[in-house]
């Protein structure tokens, strides 16, 4: 099929650029045939050095490429049928349109080419120019709407305020809005436009969609049922007048002098695929994925890792379950029914295409009305819940045709997170590859916390649906436990690959400490086992950019403007909270769950040496209800120095981070945590327990050699803690230039999700390969 076309062109064909930078098509699961098609030609030339026009089918709709055909051999023909067919009647027809071609021919289609990129440039600046002046606007309006707590001494304690989760996603729109100003960018431009030629019209329809522009329903409104929308691949090479010119997503021709300041990592390519021939399809499964749903690190990582993979040319998918009414995602007219403990239930799919990567929802009673409380309920609801989940999950590349086109199950791999997704590679083995089918079909498992193991009693196997002889990958014995089924277990056992947040974390796992009596498991299958270091969203999370700083007196900063901006965002954080506004003070904060695991009861046993300093604590965190009291006591007994918010909001958690100077994680396992880096980001400097991730991210200030990012303490107690917090005070109050140069180092790092996406992309290529 198309690889015949695109495979091995004649060494001296001009047209090998066009053909070599789409060779990974062939690697390509095969589409659907008749396959639809819109049409867009792009003159060029061919392996025997002829002009021809081709036309791309769908090509590189939505990060897949399905094929580039030339236009004068589809006529009349399948999408197989290519120019070396050994149809007859093809052959003939090829033969006599290249005799039709003369030289003057080729001149004009290259003058008619190099207008239509010109023209694509000059689109490219406008959809740039006008996305950032839309978002501007909205981020405007949205401060404004922003609903502000403003702190009143007299009146009521923020210990009190609980932030409603799904009112805070609304107000965390951010992300969200950019895509909502793409879509409002690409109607504007497309009105702009709407008295052009239907060729110009189709050209730039396809550059705006290569943007990542359009939405499901413009595209649905623009276009007749059956055609669907074409785009150039986000950045291609084509060959004019032996010149290669690259169209860059971003800013027109690369080479360009003009410098944009837009936020990073826009999930758009600026270059030709890293990933090269590794380009595959993703599938990354979770129970939540920010901003749509989050309770802490896992939403995040399944925000931001696909469109880093998504930026290195593989097709990304997300799947997570719809727990609300959420805006982009509209439903795709799918619904499945799968049986859950004997029940059959009905699931349908809502899609959005956001920053080139599909995002898939699974809509379900189950789910819904459960966004406050995604992992609540008994022991059996959350069960049952993730067995239909990962049931439904594991067929979404089957039944869930995104831009048009299902993903498929070849050249696939799944990305499964946490105990809750654990069941999909136990499914996708025992449902599918043992009897033959999905054999291409891989899954790596995540591990973010080890634990949450989805324990239960053995009678719990019952439950998974699954042949008696799969019940070993279950079942577990250990001293806490005793014999009983463990999920997290089969999907260790199960996956292709095992992956977890950091290389600390990885060696901790392998202890009987650190394993939570998976350690066994995890040693049996080290050959399939590595640590790969989070990395954070730099655009949602960058001082430079954070929409959160762009109200109520915070302002954005960047290391350039660090000094000035900083202790501006620092003087709103007092007035917010109704702190003395003092910029000699240092804020020391705390952000996370209120549990075990993320040490706050050391801070508890360190409040008396914590209150006899001069400094201002303020903490965030929502969780365990003894632990969310006991933050509302501090506060109200060193009012003048202590806030306790607790509840849930990411506008908060961002402004605590911009306003503090301190980030304190005294976490007694962290697999990698995100909060210290994205402290670094913002040059609040970490003070962290030497654990996990944390070790593997917060080197040690050394003060001789003015190297080091923070502060680290060795063992969980809070002596340990209140001697490197000693340490870090002394610093802040006595050695300025020292802790300039650590808030420096920190905000120089490059903690963007680009180096862990390539190092994911190992580990997706060794289990493709692997049988
Ligand atoms: N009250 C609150 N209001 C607003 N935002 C809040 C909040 N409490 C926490 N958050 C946010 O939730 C996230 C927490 O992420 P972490 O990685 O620090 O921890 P978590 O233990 O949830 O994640 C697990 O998975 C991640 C991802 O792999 C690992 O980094 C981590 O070590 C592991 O424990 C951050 O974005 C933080 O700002």
């Amino acid at each position: 099929m198309f690889s015949q076309l695109l495979s091995s062109p004649p060494a001296s064909s001009p047209a090998g650029a066009v053909a070599c930078r789409l060779s990974h098509i062939a690697t390509r699961p095969l589409i659907p045939s008749p396959l639809p098609t819109r049409k867009i030609r792009l003159n060029c030339i061919d392996y025997n050095g002829s002009a021809c026009t081709v036309r791309f089918m769908n090509a590189v709709y939505r990060g897949l490429s399905v094929g580039l055909v030339p236009i004068n051999q589809m006529k009349g023909n399948p999408p197989g049928a290519i120019r070396r067919s050994s149809s007859a009647e093809g052959q003939e027809d090829s033969d006599k349109d290249d005799e039709d071609i003369t030289d003057d021919t080729l001149r004009a289609t290259i003058k008619q080419s190099k207008k239509v990129l010109e023209m694509q440039k000059n689109l490219l600046r406008q959809i740039v120019e006008r996305r950032k002046l839309i978002s501007s606007i909205k981020d405007d309006v949205a401060a404004k709407e922003d609903e502000t707590v403003s702190y009143n001494q007299n009146e009521s304690s923020f210990s009190n305020v609980d932030i409603d989760n799904d009112e805070d996603f609304d107000r965390t729109n951010n992300p969200r809005s950019h895509s909502d100003s793409y879509a409002q960018t690409t109607e504007a431009d497309v009105l702009d436009y709407g008295e052009e030629t239907t060729d110009r019209t189709e050209v730039e329809q396809s550059v705006a969609e290569t943007l990542g522009l359009l939405r499901e329903a413009d595209l649905e409104q623009s276009q007749p049922q059956d055609m669907l929308p074409v785009t150039f691949e986000e950045s291609e090479y084509y060959t004019m007048n032996d010149e290669i010119l690259e169209v860059s997503a971003e800013g027109g021709m690369q080479g360009s002098n003009e410098q944009q300041e837009v936020p990073p990592e826009e999930g758009i390519l600026d270059s030709a695929p890293l990933a090269g021939p590794n380009v595959m399809n993703v599938i990354v499964v979770a129970a939540e994925c920010a901003p749509w749903s989050k309770t802490g690190g896992l939403g995040d990582v399944v925000g931001a890792l696909p469109k880093a993979l998504a930026r290195r040319g593989h097709r990304v998918m997300v799947v997570a379950p719809r727990y609300g009414d959420y805006a982009e995602p509209k439903e795709v007219g799918v619904r499945k029914r799968y049986k859950v403990d004997g029940q059959d239930t009905d699931v349908m799919y809502y899609h959005a295409y956001i920053d080139c990567v599909d995002f898939v929802f699974i809509d379900s009673p189950v789910f819904r009305r459960i966004g406050n409380d995604i992992y609540g309920g008994n022991r059996l609801d959350i069960l049952k819940r993730m067995v239909l989940f990962c049931k439904a999950a594991v067929e979404v590349p089957w039944h869930v045709p995104c831009g048009g086109i299902c993903y498929g199950d070849g050249n696939l791999v799944f990305v499964a997170n946490d105990w809750h997704t654990s069941l999909l590679p136990v499914y996708l083995k025992a449902y599918y590859r043992d009897n033959g089918l999905m054999i291409y079909a891989r899954c790596v498992l995540v591990i973010h916390n080890i634990a949450h193991q989805g324990r239960g009693p053995v009678d719990d196997f019952s439950y998974v649906d699954l042949p008696g002889h799969y019940m070993d990958f279950f079942k577990l014995y250990d001293p806490v436990g005793g014999e009983h089924c463990n999920i997290f277990a089969a999907g260790l056992k199960a996956a292709d690959r095992l992956v977890t947040v950091s290389h600390g974390y990885a060696w901790e796992l392998k202890t009987p400490e650190g394993g939570w009596g998976l350690h066994r498991i995890i040693n049996d299958n080290g050959w399939k086992f590595q640590g790969i270091v989070n990395g954070i969203d730099t655009r949602s999370w960058n001082p430079k950019f954070d929409v959160y700083l762009q109200s109520d007196g915070y302002t954005n900063y960047s290391l350039e403007t660090l000094q000035m901006g900083k202790s501006q965002c620092k003087a709103a954080l007092q007035r917010e909270l109704g702190l003395p506004v003092r910029d000699n003070v240092p804020i020391i904060s705390f952000i996370g769950r209120l549990d075990d695991q993320k040490g706050v009861d050391l801070i508890a046993d360190a409040m008396s040496w914590l209150v006899g300093q001069d400094l201002q604590l303020v903490m965030l965190g929502t969780g365990r209800p003894d632990l969310e009291d006991m933050l509302r006591k501090f506060e109200s007994e060193h009012r003048d120095k202590i806030r306790g918010w607790v509840g849930f909001s990411v506008k908060m958690a961002h402004r605590f981070t911009a306003g503090a100077d301190v980030l304190l994680m005294p976490s007694r396992f962290e697999p990698c945590g995100l909060n210290q880096l994205y402290a670094m980001m913002y040059g609040t400097v970490p003070v962290v327990h030497a654990v996990g991730g944390l070790r593997d991210t917060v080197k040690q200030f050394d003060p001789f050699n003015e190297t080091g990012l923070g502060w680290t303490f060795k063992r969980a107690k809070a002596n340990k803690m209140i001697e490197a917090l000693g340490h870090c005070l002394n610093t802040y109050r006595n050695y300025k230039k020292s802790w300039e140069g650590l808030q420096r180092r920190g905000m120089m790092q490059d903690l963007s999700w680009d180096n862990a996406a390539q190092s994911y992309e190992d580990v997706l290529v060794a289990a493709k390969y692997q049988w």
